[in-house]
């Protein structure tokens, strides 16, 4: 049984101005402590709640690296849920669940021509070894069983349906082009079926 441990209010973004509250958990049995960060209540409001589920990428949340978009999109997020409100579930499965040090591995074969995919392949992994089973637990922790999801990947809004979770709206990020990280996109898009929009 998935509960809510503790609930602390904090302020984030880029200027540390926007007010949010920061969640654990009890009972992930995966062991993973992930978090929820919540704006403007939107656990307790009657609309339906965007949401983002956002996988852990020390490198881009971080320190913004060139090599993916991670860090663009949750401050992007951010700034939204801001000023409409919204749930951010912060989970701990860095690499698309391989760790850390596997996607160093994994940069490493691209640096050497392999796509992202390639690379978790030619290490022994598969594409994506993610499952947002905890997430909807959290959610449903939360009260929440209906939501506005915050994403380009279709393997997430399949997931989520598929632990009871009702998504009733999808709605896309902006796509973070940046030198370094067009190709790593492209190849979401193509080979992942990422949504993405390149102008
Ligand atoms: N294995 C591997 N993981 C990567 C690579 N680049 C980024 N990641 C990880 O990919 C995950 C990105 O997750 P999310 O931000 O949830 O994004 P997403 O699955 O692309 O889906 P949306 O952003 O919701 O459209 C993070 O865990 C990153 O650490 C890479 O080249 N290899
Ligand atoms: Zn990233």
């Amino acid at each position: 049984m998935v509960n809510v441990r503790a609930r602390v209010p904090f302020k984030v973004g880029l200027k540390s101005n926007i007010p949010a509250d920061l969640l654990s958990f009890n009972g992930l049995e995966s062991g993973k402590e992930h978090v929820a960060v919540i704006f403007r209540d939107a656990d307790k409001q009657a609309e339906v709640p965007l949401v983002r589920m956002h996988s852990e990428c020390l490198t881009g949340d971080v320190f913004h690296s060139s090599r993916c978009d991670c860090g663009e999109q949750l401050d992007e997020t951010i700034e939204k849920m801001g000023e409409i409100g919204g749930v951010i579930l912060y989970l701990r499965q860095e690499g698309r669940g391989i760790g850390l040090y596997n996607k160093i591995d994994a940069y490493e074969l691209q640096s050497q021509g392999m796509n992202t995919y390639e690379a978790n392949n030619h290490l022994g992994f598969g594409d994506d070894l993610r499952d947002f089973n905890e997430a909807a637990l959290m959610l449903k922790a939360l009260g929440i069983n209906e939501i506005r999801l915050i994403t380009n990947n279709p393997k997430k809004i399949d997931d989520l349906e598929s632990c009871g979770i009702k998504i009733v709206e999808v709605v896309g990020t902006k796509t973070h082009v940046k030198d370094g990280n067009e190709s790593y996109l492209k190849t979401k898009a193509s080979h992942g079926k990422h949504r993405f929009n390149f102008d």
